[in-house]
């Protein structure tokens, strides 16, 4: 079946700007799922601290004005007074009840989003993007705005409190004079605009920046993992990368000091603005009661108004700012959660049943980037069903280009891999990879428990000690564990703490052949396994270790299908078929003996390596 050339690396699109309403819609679904009850609680917060200040300022009007009526009742005055101090009151416990609500937002919508991100990338199901830098900056930015994202639903709601304070104010000046409010909201036009650039400038310089910023946090973990610090120690690196930290914090630190001058006179300007309005509404007002046009009470609301409506802009137009540029920060959010799979999802994925027949390699072809070197130049491979391949080459040969394919880690762009007959591509990518279990040359070392990093080949499992007790056996690193100072439930890390609760229990580390006999057992915890692949398990092994381990293996692959990639010709001998990868193809195969026969690759490798361990007779024994 042919197929349509797949692009393993699809090129990241610019960053396209999210609009306000876009991302305000978005976080207030994130919201909603994360915590509707806080939200309903902040909304009616919004609405007593959006109106009582319009109500509390028409009653000291009503006050004002009565005080100086002859006809005013003391009870009607009393009771107007009691209102405000009623709308005080409501004012002062909202601000609090709303306090309140925004952290339970901010904590809840933080977690939802966090989650909701990692899911995200844990979904794609290849390697392609994640081995993308411009995916990483999109990355960066993503888990930013996910920390930070109830910041757009708090703007929302205090501009919308500020609107509504606003509108209550500006009506109460359009009562006294219409001119009067149509200045008031000209004023605000120019803040409205130059913030609204600022946040879209702010937003381009974290897009700019992420780069930097990712590197600086490279920098920062190298000088402080614990992994890293016996090279940086040995080659003097530390001021090195410190000084390269530094350029990179300088070099954001720069931008970010352009970008604030410029803010600074925007601002200043826009206050001086603002103010100067404020001020010439209230002499005008002023003036107008002194002529006997406007009583007292007018000129109080007046005051009352003329602030109300200047804070309320202010902060609406701060609003409106920050969730600009929470918004368009969103958007990386947003890409990321809905990036489309770098595996295309096969549309009738076909049930992976127990291998039977075998693998097959047909004419694949396959590059890391678009402008990238070809690693495999139409490779043609077959792999029967319980036999056992050992896959050799020179370093960059391909091999383990070859074991990433096969477990559909990325899609060839030309050729196909069958698994019994059908295209990888037809079968969904965990079900696959279910009935694989690989050890990968550069095996993870997680900070956890001996039992969980090996419990964690086979996740329902995990707590299955016996099988735990039996993988590691086979894998030959039993008895190492149970020596340790808590067995199987030492913690493998000098990071953490067991259960972080008793400091004084500190954990081990292993040696990196240890590790690699454990990531061994963690392989064969898995039940459904029908193909086994080591890719030069022996690196960190030594050579009766290997020789055990190889023994073990052969004993247990009991017709199951294996593959190994190895430098070590010795253990890729017992193979019963044997591949040369050599420029992007299968250059020999056969049998240890053919090859050997046939005087080619395989058996100039063999003979350099055996070579290196025959004895050289002394000088002097030669006469
Ligand atoms: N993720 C990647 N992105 C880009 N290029 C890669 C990636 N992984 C490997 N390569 C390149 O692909 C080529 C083949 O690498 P591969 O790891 O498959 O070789 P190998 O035969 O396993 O080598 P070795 O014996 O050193 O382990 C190398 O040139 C390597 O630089």
């Amino acid at each position: 079946m042919s197929r349509a050339v797949h692009d393993p690396h699809p090129p990241e699109p610019k960053p396209r700007p999210t609009t306000l309403l876009r991302g305000l819609a978005a976080v207030f679904a994130l919201t909603l799922r994360a915590c509707p009850g806080a939200l309903a609680t902040r909304v009616a917060t919004v609405l007593v601290v959006g109106a009582a200040p319009i109500a509390a300022s028409w009653l000291l009007k009503y006050v004002v004005d009565s005080l100086t009526s002859p006809d005013a009742t003391a009870a009607a005055l009393t009771w107007a007074a009691a209102g405000i101090g009623v709308l005080t009151v409501l004012l002062a416990t909202s601000a609090a009840v709303g306090s309140y609500a925004d952290a339970r937002i901010r904590r809840a919508t933080a977690t939802r989003a966090q989650s909701e991100l990692l899911e995200a990338v844990n979904r794609l199901g290849g390697l392609a993007r994640l081995e993308q830098p411009a995916f990483h900056d999109r990355l960066q930015l993503a888990i930013q705005s996910a920390q930070g994202a109830e910041r757009l639903v708090t703007a929302a709601l205090q501009g919308a409190q500020g609107l509504l304070t606003m509108a209550g104010f500006l009506g109460s000046v359009l009562l006294i004079s219409p001119v009067l409010a149509v200045i008031v909201v000209a004023a605000a036009v120019p803040a409205l605009f130059a913030q609204l650039a600022n946040s879209r400038h702010r937003a381009d310089l974290f897009w700019r920046t992420s780069n930097l910023a990712r590197r600086q946090i490279f920098y920062r973990g190298l000088l402080t993992d614990t992994q890293a610090a016996k090279e940086i120690r040995l080659y003097g690196l530390g001021s090195y990368f410190a000084q390269r930290l530094r350029a990179d914090l300088d070099g954001i630190n720069r931008q970010e000091e352009l970008l604030d001058r410029r803010l600074v006179r925007h601002e200043t300007a826009l206050a001086a603005l603002g103010a100067a309005v404020s001020t010439g509404a209230l002499v005008w007002g002023v003036h107008r009661a002194a002529t006997g046009h406007l009583t007292a009470g007018d000129v109080s609301l007046l005051v009352a108004a003329l602030a109300g409506v200047q804070t309320s802009l202010i902060s609406l137009v701060g609003c409106i700012a920050q969730g600009h540029q929470t918004a368009l920060l969103f958007g990386h959010f947003l890409y990321v959660t809905q990036v489309e799979d770098d595996l295309p999802a096969p549309a009738a994925p076909v049930e992976v049943s127990p291998l039977r027949q075998g693998i097959e390699f047909r004419d694949v072809w396959f590059r890391y980037t678009d402008d990238g070197p070809w690693i495999l130049r139409g490779l043609d491979l077959t792999v029967p069903h319980g036999t056992s391949l050992a896959v050799v080459g020179l370093n960059g040969a391909g091999k383990s280009t070859l074991v990433k394919l096969l477990c559909r880690l990325y899609d060839p762009q030309r050729g196909s891999i069958h698994w019994d007959g059908t295209d990888l591509r037809d079968l969904a990518a965990d079900e696959l990879r279910r009935r694989i279990s690989v050890v990968f040359q550069d095996p993870m070392e997680y900070d956890l428990t001996a039992a969980e990093n090996i419990g964690l080949g086979d996740l329902a499992a995990r707590d299955d000690l016996p099988r735990i007790h039996a993988a590691a056996r086979d894998a030959d690193i039993h008895a190492a564990l149970a020596r340790l100072p808590q067995g199987y439930d030492t913690m493998l890390s000098r990071m953490f703490f067991p259960d972080d609760t008793e400091e004084s229990a500190s954990g081990v580390q292993l040696s990196g052949g240890q590790w690699q006999r454990l990531a061994l057992a963690r392989a064969l915890m898995r039940s459904e396994r029908d193909l086994m692949i080591l890719d030069e398990p022996g690196t960190g092994l030594d050579a009766v270790a290997e020789r055990h381990i190889h023994d073990r293996l052969t004993a247990l692959r009991q017709g199951a299908t294996s593959i190994l990639v190895s430098h070590r010709m010795g253990t890729a001998r017992a193979a019963d078929r044997i591949v040369v990868i050599a420029g992007g193809v299968v250059q020999e195969a056969g049998t240890h003996e053919e090859l050997m026969l046939l005087g080619g690759a395989y058996a100039e490798l063999f003979r350099t390596q055996a070579e290196g361990y025959v004895e050289q007779p002394a000088e002097g024994s030669l006469r």
